[in-house]
């Protein structure tokens, strides 16, 4: 749905996130650090504090065999999953079904000491973007999700404290062709996933806190996240 309100918004920013997406860690800027390598997963981040809070920009690479961008995309958004992957989720509710490419979420996430509990409320967005190095090659898959507000939930008025993210997920798929004559498998499928995120806590939590809990959850939920869509599509038809 092109006439809605959030739509200039929404173009905006996946246009701003899809490029940087795909600019490598070098181009990125400088001042990124490897801070967790798990077989193809890499994970980088960069240490940033607004008003003594910090908001560590996050940029993870991941390459997963037997699975399409499409299929990471679909179960990143589609909320029906989202309990099965999303650890730190307490509850989540559909605000608002803009189109069947949009939806507004408000998620609570699980306490974690000693900081207070923290909610969040973001516009989601996929999109199935060109494939502009190979015409012929299948489409790149993106959802975009940004904070966002909406009247009867207004920041901090309850018993949470509202964080402001900005989560870009692209995958860029590759089909490796089978033999001559032999029909295309999961094996010959391999997804490059990126996932960028900046998170602000929206209240002061010790940094110290908040980069442990950073550095033991964004790993966990990138590996429990493939894991668990190479599981759901393992043995149904390719969807690309
Ligand atoms: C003080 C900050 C608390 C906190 C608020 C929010 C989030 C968070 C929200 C959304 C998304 S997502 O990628 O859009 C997937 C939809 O849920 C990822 C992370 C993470 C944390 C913290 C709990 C930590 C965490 C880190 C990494 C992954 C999951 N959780």
């Amino acid at each position: 749905a092109t006439n809605h309100r959030l739509w200039p918004e929404i173009e905006r920013m996946v246009e701003a996130q899809v490029m940087m997406a795909k600019m490598g860690i070098g181009e990125c800027g400088s001042g990124w650090q490897l801070f967790a390598e798990d077989g193809e997963m890499k994970m980088y981040r960069r240490e940033e504090e607004v008003d003594g809070m910090v908001v560590d920009p996050l940029k993870a690479v991941h390459v997963v065999k037997g699975i399409t961008g499409h299929e990471v995309c679909h179960h990143f958004f589609s909320p029906q999953y989202r309990y099965d992957w999303e650890t730190t989720l307490e509850h989540m509710t559909v605000l608002e079904t803009i189109s069947d490419d949009t939806l507004v979420f408000l998620q609570t996430h699980k306490r974690i000491w000693p900081a207070s509990q923290r909610d969040g409320l973001f516009w989601s967005h996929i999109r199935k973007l060109p494939n502009e190095k190979d015409r012929d090659g299948p489409d790149i898959w993106t959802v975009v999700n940004n904070s966002t507000d909406h009247p009867d939930y207004p920041p901090n008025n309850g018993k949470c404290v509202r964080v402001f993210l900005t989560v870009c997920l692209l995958c860029q798929t590759t089909v490796d062709p089978p033999k001559e004559g032999m029909p295309l498998t999961r094996d010959n499928l391999s997804c490059k996933i990126t996932y960028c995120s900046v998170v602000n806590p929206g209240g002061w939590a010790p940094a110290s806190v908040l980069r442990a809990v950073y550095k033991r959850e964004y790993p966990k939920f990138l590996k429990r996240f493939t894991a668990y869509v190479k599981n759901q599509t393992q043995s149904k038809p390719i969807m690309f």
